[in-house]
C-alpha cells in the first residue's frame, strides 16, 4: 500500500453517480494503492427531518428550490470532527474560478480536499459566504448538478499526486506541464488504409524523434491554442522552433 496522499470528501445527493468512474482504470488503482482515498457523502444524511429533505422554496418568491445551508453546515460539522479542518472546501457552480491545469495543480498540493455538489436552481448564499474557501466552475455551460464537476475536478487533481501516473507516464506528465499541447501519437502499423506513420518516428533518431515532437506541439499549440502559447514556459530552442515556423509560414 502507498503512503495515503490525498482524502477527497464529495457532499452530494446522489452517490450512486459517481460509481463507474471512481471504480474504474487510474482512479480505482489510486484508491486500492491507498494513495487517495474518496468518500461520498450523502447530504440527505443531513437533513432536518425524517423525510429527508434538503431543499425548500425560495426567499422573495420565484420558481424552483434553493438548496438549504443547514444540511450542508451539519455535515462540515460531520467531516471536521472525522478528519479535522480540510485544506479546502470547494463547490462547484459557474460562477467558480474557472477549472484548469494550473488549478488542478494547486489542489493537488492539499491532503484533504471536499467537494459540495450542488443542484436545484441554486444553493442558500451563506454556504457561498461563510462554509466554502473556493468556488470552482469547470466551463461556462449549465449542467443539473455539480456531480460531474466534481468527477472531472477529481479525475484531474488525483491523476497529479505522485505515483498515481506510474513512472512513464508521470513523465510524460513533465514534459507537458509547460502548458503546451501534446504532440501527435502513432501507433502500429506503419501504415493504415494508405495512411502512413511519420518516418521520423520510425528512424530509432531519438534526438530527431525529440524534436519533431517538440516542433509538433509548438506547432499545433500556436494553431489551436495561441493563448497557452502566449503562457508556456519556452526554452531557447523553443523560441529558435517557432522562428523558423514563422518564417517558413510567410515564404
Ligand atoms: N458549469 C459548472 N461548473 O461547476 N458547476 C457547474 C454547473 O453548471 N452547476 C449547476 C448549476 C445549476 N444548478 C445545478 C448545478
Amino acid at each position: 500500500m502507498g503512503e495515503l496522499e490525498m482524502v477527497v470528501d464529495i457532499l452530494t445527493l446522489f452517490p450512486e453517480m459517481f460509481a463507474g468512474p471512481f471504480d474504474a482504470s487510474i482512479i480505482k488503482r489510486a484508491r486500492e494503492k491507498g494513495l487517495v482515498e474518496i468518500n461520498l457523502i450523502n447530504i440527505r444524511d443531513f437533513s432536518w427531518n425524517k423525510h429527508r429533505t434538503v431543499d425548500d422554496t425560495p426567499y422573495g418568491g420565484g420558481v424552483g428550490m434553493v438548496m438549504a445551508a443547514g444540511p450542508l453546515f451539519e455535515a462540515m460539522d460531520w467531516i471536521r470532527t472525522r478528519r479535522g479542518d480540510p485544506g479546502r472546501i470547494i463547490l462547484l457552480c459557474p460562477a467558480g474560478r474557472l477549472f484548469n491545469q494550473e488549478v488542478a495543480a494547486e489542489l493537488a498540493r492539499e491532503k484533504h480536499l471536499v467537494l459540495i455538489c450542488g443542484h436545484y436552481e441554486g444553493i442558500d448564499e451563506r454556504v457561498a459566504e461563510h462554509l466554502v474557501t473556493d468556488e470552482i466552475s469547470i466551463g461556462d455551460y449549465v449542467l443539473t448538478g455539480g456531480e460531474l464537476p466534481a468527477m472531472v475536478v477529481v479525475d484531474a487533481v488525483c491523476r497529479l499526486i505522485p505515483g498515481v501516473l506510474g513512472e512513464s507516464a508521470s513523465a510524460q506528465e513533465e514534459s507537458f506541464a509547460d502548458g503546451l499541447l501534446e504532440y501527435p501519437h502513432y501507433t502500429r502499423p506503419r501504415e493504415y488504409r494508405g495512411y502512413r506513420v511519420p518516418e521520423v518516428l520510425l528512424s530509432g533518431h531519438h534526438e530527431k524523434i525529440r524534436l519533431w515532437r517538440r516542433r509538433q506541439s509548438l506547432l499545433r499549440t500556436l494553431a489551436s491554442r495561441p493563448d497557452l502559447l502566449a503562457r508556456a514556459s519556452l526554452t531557447e530552442e523553443d523560441r529558435k522552433i517557432l522562428t523558423s515556423v514563422l518564417e517558413e509560414l510567410k515564404s
